[in-house]
């Protein structure tokens, strides 16, 4: 018989990437519960059961751990979106920074890697310059609830810059059918996505002073309702164009951290041909380009393509080709002196790696959103040949469990 609904007691011992505590049930099995921490006893009810593990619902913290503190937000714990409001932002630090090292040990295999303490965030609250929402059945932005696709409707998130959390509450939304998301980045000016699975053009008014852009299921360039397309984001004191359906950094502050610590790493000289593939809108290619020789970008999404090429437009000696790094790379006959990668969460495909290590670049730079993929890349990359200097862990993401890491690699024996 299935223990689903099952309610136990458990014992807490340590917390997992995905921003749940890991305990053990009474038959051996793992059990994972959201907002639980190390040493709680915690009463939970099994929410989904597998021949492994369990997911659990915390229903009660019997037993506190001293970390414990109180949440700033009235929605934390229903709302999906933050995971470690329950920790103050040191602890939050030394958390993320344990579970990187756990990772690269369990699925990089490595011994004692070499993990930075994290580089905090400038501010741990209202340090995001994007946001995305879903709609409730009555039109109210919302996020989906933890552990599930139905939707919160929102009153306060702590999560936004100032200038954002100004905004998004002044917008009113019919419920639109087909409409799913709402994404509202706040650059130089207010930029809203609507993003519909189908279904009419909404009608659409606007009384403030925004941009606004309809997209459709099947991608292809936005529809204006408002404005332009796209918004520009300063960084180190350079404007980047930024369009609706290209990716950019939400934590700005961050971003320019992330920036200099890839800048210093990056050894260069005036001759060279350097690689910044998954470039997107050319967040790092705009501060490596003047160094260099040569710099060739790779990126897949046409919007951020035409980004780049404006934003680089200032440089003769870039190179962009547009299209899957997999598809791309093993075509490329370069030999750069160093690979910039920062590839979505899923990471290097295996075409991709070969291909960059096969260029046998002197030093190789990545930028990942995922310890798992990231553990998996690095230990390919060192069986190719490199050796792992460091990997130095980013806090863009504070309150969430979301962490972002650079590292550094150097060709073994170079
Ligand atoms: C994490 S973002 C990094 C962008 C940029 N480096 C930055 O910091 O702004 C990853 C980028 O890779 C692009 N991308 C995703 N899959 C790709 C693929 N298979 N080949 C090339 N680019 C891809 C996305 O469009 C996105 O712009």
């Amino acid at each position: 018989m299935g223990i689903e609904n099952a309610v136990f007691e458990v014992r807490l011992e340590r917390l997992v990437y995905g921003g749940e505590a890991l305990g053990r049930l009474p038959d051996g099995r793992a059990l994972f519960a959201a907002f639980g921490l190390p040493g709680e006893l915690v009463r939970v009810r099994v929410v989904e059961e597998h021949p492994r593990h369990v997911r659990a619902e915390l229903l009660e913290v019997l037993e506190p751990a001293p970390e414990r503190i109180a949440a700033r937000c009235r929605h934390y714990g229903v709302c999906g979106g933050c995971h470690y409001q329950h920790l103050s932002y040191e602890d939050q630090l030394r958390a993320k920074q344990a579970i990187l090292k756990d990772q690269l040990e369990r699925i990089g295999h490595f011994t004692d890697p070499p993990v930075q303490p994290m580089v905090p965030s400038p501010s741990p609250w209202n340090y995001r310059n994007t946001m995305q929402f879903h709609l409730d059945p009555q039109g109210k932005l919302g996020f989906q609830r933890a552990n599930s696709h139905t939707v919160v409707a929102i009153e306060e998130c702590h999560l936004p810059e100032e200038e954002l959390n100004a905004i998004w509450p002044l917008l009113e939304m019919e419920p639109v059918p087909g409409l799913e998301r709402v994404t509202v980045r706040q650059g130089d000016e207010t930029l809203l996505a609507l993003e519909s699975s189908g279904g009419a053009l909404p009608t659409f008014q606007v009384d403030m002073p925004l941009s606004a852009v309809w997209m459709g299921p099947e991608g292809g360039d936005p529809i204006v309702l408002a404005g332009d397309d796209f918004t520009r984001f300063e960084v180190l004191g350079r404007a980047f164009t930024v369009s609706a359906g290209a990716f950019f950094q939400v934590n700005t502050a961050q971003a320019e951290a992330l920036v200099k610590h890839v800048a210093e790493r990056a050894a260069l000289g005036a001759d060279d041909t350097v690689l910044d593939v998954y470039c997107g809108v050319g967040l790092f290619s705009a501060f490596l380009a003047p160094r260099v020789g040569k710099l060739i970008g790779v990126e897949m999404s046409p919007q951020a393509c035409a980004d780049f090429a404006l934003n680089l437009d200032e440089f003769e000696n870039v190179e962009l080709y547009e299209g899957a790094a997999e598809d791309v790379l093993p075509k490329l006959k370069v030999r750069p002196r160093g690979i910039v990668v920062d590839p979505p969460r899923a990471g290097l495909e295996r075409a991709a790696l070969d291909a960059i290590v096969g260029m046998g670049p002197e030093w190789i730079l990545h930028v990942s959103c995922d310890p798992a993929t990231l553990a998996r890349d690095l230990a390919r990359m060192v069986k190719s040949g490199y050796t792992l200097r460091e990997v130095t862990p980013f806090d863009l993401f504070p309150q969430t469990y979301h962490l972002e890491a650079v590292a550094w690699l150097t060709k073994t024996g170079a």
